[in-house]
């Protein structure tokens, strides 16, 4: 059976599921839905991604990502495609989801201090997680290394050039009440609570501790891409961010969906020798 707005409103009868209606078309409809289903992305997400990529340039072969927030995974997948041969991805979630190909993942909540120290550990051994490289791609991919290393070369602690965080935090799905999946939940979780202050002051939370994450992990030269909602706090944010990095963008990819008040921060090239003292006003996490 063909889905039309006028057999969804069969199904979904009654006032409380006007909002499953209007998701369900959308997601029929949305081409960006319909061309991550044909590439085989895990999600719509991915081309958000793609743009920031491709108008910035953040990927380089061989580097180590960190991808805050990252299931079901197409920003992951995007990312280890981009890194290959030699370069290495690990995805955090609080949620289960399995792991894309080719990339690592851990579960846990990143704004636990323990969580992310997991996390720190995994990284500072550089062969964790790193597919072994053909003899011909490895002496291009060192020679790259140490170029951009620098500084940091001899320290294992900051041993990340790219920290990626689409988080924000998951609520229960209204709108796709018959899914009650336990292997893929974030099939039944939406992004957003729908109440924008809440919203804008989780985003806040979650990209101010990944900014204080970058600071211990990413080399100087690295990047850092963060999904933020827009509110009264993200001036403050942009200002922490241009004293951690050379250049700060904003942007709001044509794949992002316009009714949405989600928006991107494309922070380049880390500057060295800045510490926590530096930020401003003194981060919470
Ligand atoms: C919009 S989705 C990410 C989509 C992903 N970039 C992709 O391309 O598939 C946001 C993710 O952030 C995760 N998240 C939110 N708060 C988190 C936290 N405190 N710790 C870890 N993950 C979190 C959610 O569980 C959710 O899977």
């Amino acid at each position: 059976m063909a889905v039309t707005s006028r057999s969804i409103f069969a199904v979904f009868s009654g006032a409380r599921h006007y909002s499953s209606q209007r998701w369900l078309v959308r997601q029929t409809k949305d081409p960006f839905t319909k061309q991550a289903k044909q590439l085989k992305l895990k999600s719509r997400a991915a081309f958000k991604l793609l743009e920031i990529d491709e108008d910035h340039k953040i990927f380089k072969k061989g580097d180590t990502v960190v991808d805050l927030g990252y299931a079901p995974g197409s920003w992951s997948q995007v990312a280890i495609d981009r890194v290959s041969p030699g370069g290495r991805v690990v995805g955090l979630d609080i949620i289960p989801a399995p792991p894309p190909k080719g990339v690592s993942t851990l579960q846990g909540n990143f704004l636990d201090p323990k969580v992310q120290q997991n996390l720190r550990e995994f990284l500072s051994d550089p062969d964790r997680g790193r597919l072994r490289v053909p003899q011909a791609d490895k002496a291009y991919i060192d020679f790259e290394r140490e170029e951009t290393e620098g500084e940091d070369h001899a320290s294992k602690k900051k041993c990340v050039q790219l920290v990626l965080s689409d988080m924000c935090e998951p609520w229960e799905s209204f709108a796709n009440p018959f899914i009650r999946s336990l292997t893929e939940p974030y099939r039944r979780l939406m992004n957003t609570s729908g109440i924008r202050l809440r919203d804008h002051a989780g985003s806040m939370d979650l990209c101010n501790a990944a900014l204080l994450f970058c600071l211990d992990v990413l080399k100087t030269g690295g990047h850092f891409v963060c999904k933020f909602y827009q509110g009264s706090e993200d001036k403050e944010l942009e200002q922490n961010l241009k004293k951690v990095f050379k250049h700060v963008h904003k942007q709001k990819p044509e794949s992002s969906r316009k009714d949405s008040k989600e928006a991107y921060f494309i922070a380049m090239h880390k500057l060295p020798g800045v510490s926590r003292a530096t930020l401003e006003p003194p981060a919470s996490v």
